[in-house]
């Protein structure tokens, strides 16, 4: 506490920091809070996990504390999950402030900016390696890598990130094929989809999380131990924040990434970057090649089910953002949609229902067609 209330923090704060779970200030807010109280700029970059979130969020809930009005303060974050994370420190920290937060998300969830880096990890924390993998079998080295985790650490929390969202939907369907607790999370899901995920996989309920980059940065789940990325990411910065998911905090973690021959060179770009060499990651081929082809047959069955589903994410990605160059909420129109859907069906089961009726009546007025009078000589 002492620590906090050296930075300038107020007692309530600094003890409320204390309360949870923020004994000691880490090094970003450390440098970054007494600038931040002084109401000079400020520029933090350290360590994914690390705490970059407290060292905005404290400052700024002394300097409402000191002048609570109005609207106060403006958080831009790249996902929706990310905003309602920060909103969630804000509260938090915030309550004996009796701070109200409000969350403005729209448009999609995929991240739109990678610019602003995280420092490289240490080996010590984070121990990285590669999983060299062919190309057609990327898949069997996942469910015997998942498959051993679960089995060697039934308590540690993976997630495994991959390049688009119609992998992430085959991969989760494939693994809840072979009963692992997966969910997934990807931009193509509705956001209640995304959140009811988000917190299955939070609170341990689900083990596994398959997901785009749209959970790449910034979530802060400290059960995760490990990350897969199931293809190597095309940007070294990428690959800083997905593999900060883990090791939050001081904790320790591990990255494993799945390389391809055709991905080496992207690897050394990772390397280069980190300024670190990914040490290899070996598993027996043997158990591999024993799963090979029922996981290729079970591979292909998900993909054929999500043909069925309809599962045409170019183009709805596309429709999705031209809607928001439109200035439109995809999800709010796709309800709109639904709704208008819906009425026309009332108003055409209407029109048939008055239709029989009417011919009914029309029956009813006639006389059969026996009785009728021939009128074809008039
Ligand atoms: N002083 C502290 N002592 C102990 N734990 C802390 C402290 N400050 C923050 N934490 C915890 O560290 C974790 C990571 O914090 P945070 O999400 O702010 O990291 P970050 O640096 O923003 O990470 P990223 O770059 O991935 O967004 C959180 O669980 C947070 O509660």
């Amino acid at each position: 506490m002492a620590g906090f209330r050296a930075l300038g923090l107020a007692p309530w704060l600094a003890e409320q920091a204390r309360h949870v779970g923020l004994a000691r200030p880490t090094p970003v807010q450390a440098a970054c809070i007494p600038a931040a109280l002084q109401g000079r700029d400020c520029l933090g970059c350290a360590k994914t996990g690390s705490g970059k979130t407290a060292a905005f969020v404290l400052p700024v809930l002394q300097a409402l504390s000191e002048d609570p009005y109005g609207i106060f303060c403006l958080v831009l974050t790249p996902t929706r999950e990310l905003a309602y994370q920060i909103a969630e420190q804000f509260r938090v920290l915030g309550k004996p402030l009796g701070l109200k937060d409000c969350v403005v998300v729209g448009g999609l969830g995929e991240p739109f900016f990678w610019e602003a880096a995280s420092e490289v990890r240490t080996v010590e924390e984070l121990d990285q390696r590669y999983l060299l993998v062919p190309e057609a079998v990327k898949d069997a080295y996942l469910v015997h890598l998942v498959q051993t985790f679960q089995d060697e650490h039934e308590d540690w929390s993976i997630i495994i990130f991959t390049k688009t969202c119609k992998d992430c939907q085959v991969l989760n369907m494939m693994l809840r094929k072979y009963n692992f607790p997966s969910v997934a999370l990807h931009s193509m899901m509705k956001q209640r989809q995304r959140f009811a995920a988000l917190a299955k996989f939070k609170s341990s309920i689900f083990k596994i999380l398959i997901a785009t980059d749209v959970a790449a940065r910034g979530l802060d789940i400290p059960a995760v131990q490990v990350v897969i990325n199931h293809n190597t990411p095309g940007l070294p910065k990428i690959y800083i924040h997905r593999v900060g998911r883990t090791a939050r905090a001081g904790r320790k973690g591990m990255a494993i990434t799945l390389v391809t021959q055709y991905d080496i060179h992207l690897v050394h770009a990772i390397e280069e970057e980190i300024k670190l060499k990914l040490q290899e990651f070996s598993v027996e081929e043997k158990f591999v090649l024993d799963i090979l082809t029922q996981v290729n047959v079970t591979r292909r069955e998900c993909e054929i089910e999500l043909e069925g589903m309809d599962f045409d994410e170019k183009k709805e990605i596309n429709k999705r953002k031209q809607m928001i160059l439109e200035g439109k909420d995809p999800d709010l129109e796709a309800k709109r949609k639904a709704e208008l859907a819906k009425i026309k069906k009332k108003n055409r089961q209407c029109r048939e229902k008055v239709q029989q009726v009417l011919q009914k009546r029309k029956a009813s007025f006639l006389p059969p067609p026996e009785m009728r009078p021939d009128l074809s000589s008039w």
